[in-house]
C-alpha cells in the first residue's frame, strides 16, 4: 500500500469545552495519511483512479465548518469515519492539532489510526 497525505489542513470550527469556546470559531490543523494503491492511477495517469486529496480536503473542511464538537477526539473520530466511508480508504492516520490551546506548549492534539493497512 502507498500513502496519500494532506499536511496542516486548516479548518475553522466551533470546538472546545469552555463557555467562551462555544461562542467563537477556532482553527484546527489536520495531518492525514491515507493508505491507497497509487499504481492504477499512475499507470493510466488518471485522477479517477487516484485518491483525490483535493476532494478529501474539501469534504473535511465542509464537515468541520458545520460541526460544533466539544472535544477534538470527537472531531477526529468523525472525520476518520467520514473519510473511510466516503472515499473507501482502508486505513488512515489522523492528527488533529489545536494550536494555542496550551500557552506553554507549541502544540497539543490527538493522533488516531483507524482501519487496516492491508
Ligand atoms: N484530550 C483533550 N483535552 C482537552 C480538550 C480536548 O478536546 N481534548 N479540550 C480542552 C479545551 O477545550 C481547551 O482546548 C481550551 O484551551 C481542554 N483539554
Amino acid at each position: 500500500m502507498d500513502t496519500v497525505f494532506i499536511r496542516e489542513l486548516a479548518v475553522d470550527t466551533v470546538i472546545g469545552v469552555y463557555g467562551w469556546e462555544r461562542t467563537v470559531r477556532q482553527t484546527l490543523l489536520l495531518d492525514l495519511e491515507m493508505a491507497w494503491d497509487n499504481r492504477p492511477a499512475a499507470a493510466g495517469d488518471e485522477l479517477a483512479r487516484a485518491l483525490d486529496y483535493a476532494a478529501v480536503a474539501e469534504r473535511i473542511t465542509r464537515f468541520a465548518a458545520g460541526s460544533e464538537f466539544q472535544l477534538i477526539e470527537t472531531l477526529a473520530e468523525q472525520v476518520a469515519a467520514l473519510v473511510r466511508a466516503e472515499f473507501a480508504v482502508p486505513w488512515l492516520r489522523l492528527r488533529v492539532c489545536k494550536p494555542g490551546a496550551v500557552a506553554a506548549a507549541r502544540d497539543v492534539g490527538v493522533l488516531i489510526e483507524r482501519g487496516e493497512r492491508g
